[in-house]
């Protein structure tokens, strides 16, 4: 069976990826599964366990470290933050395209394992947007918003090891980009060449 496509979204806190990427499921010729990340940071209001975030203890996060039970992890502004690992096999092995919404750090540990996904950084229409839009979202104060924003100067800095960028200036129009990559993605060599195989293989049975 052909694997699914991963597609991996990422960029500084504050650029919009959770936005752009409820807005992107929302679409009705778009069929990702998302995967749910572990993290050791507080819920916000309205978050749900096992929906936004699976929240757990710093003891059992490093224990899912210890057993190997997480593709990739980062500490961002004091949180342990990681993709489990069985999901995303399960679920890409079996068809389906993946989506991982996830910190610079941890995008660059899947690319080194996973090279055949699509990495895209979203990046903002200027820098001082990300702090007025961290802002706006009031869900930190201003010390952490303002950690998050030093942190975005290093991580802008990675956007080359992408494959590519997409600018966050009005969310549809991001929405529209990032259809147009997967588009691009679903006709990669690596991709339809499966199929063409068992094509030939079928045709040299006959
Ligand atoms: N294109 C846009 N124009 C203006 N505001 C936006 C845009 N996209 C997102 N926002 C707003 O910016 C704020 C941050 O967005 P969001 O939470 O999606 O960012 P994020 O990159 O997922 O952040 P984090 O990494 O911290 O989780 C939200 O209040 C959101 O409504
Ligand atoms: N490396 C990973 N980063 C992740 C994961 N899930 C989310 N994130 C990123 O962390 C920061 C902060 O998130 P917030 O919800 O506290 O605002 C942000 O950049 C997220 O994209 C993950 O599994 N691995």
């Amino acid at each position: 069976m052909k694997r699914g496509v991963l597609i991996v979204l990422s960029g500084p806190s504050g650029v919009g990826k959770g936005t752009v990427r409820k807005a992107l499921f929302e679409e009705p010729d778009i069929d990702f599964q998302y995967s749910i990340s572990m993290t050791t940071r507080q819920p916000r209001t309205g978050e749900v366990d096992g929906e936004d975030y699976f929240f757990v203890t710093r003891e059992q996060f490093e224990d899912a470290i210890k057993h190997n039970e997480v593709l990739e992890y980062a500490q961002y502004v004091g949180n342990y933050y990681g993709t489990p690992k069985a999901y995303i096999e399960k679920t890409l092995a079996a068809g389906k395209d993946v989506l991982l919404e996830i910190d610079v750090q941890g995008a660059l540990q899947v690319k080194e394992k996973m090279p055949e996904g699509a990495y895209i950084f979203l990046t903002p229409p200027n820098l001082r947007s990300l702090k007025t839009r961290l802002i706006g979202r009031g869900t930190e104060n201003l010390d952490v918003i303002n950690r998050r924003v030093q942190t975005a100067a290093s991580e802008i800095r990675m956007m080359k090891n992408y494959d590519y960028a997409v600018v966050n200036d009005e969310v549809a129009a991001a929405v529209d980009r990032i259809k147009d990559i997967i588009k691009i993605e679903r006709l990669r060599v690596e991709r339809v060449l499966p199929e063409y195989i068992s094509m030939i293989e079928e045709f040299e049975k006959l």
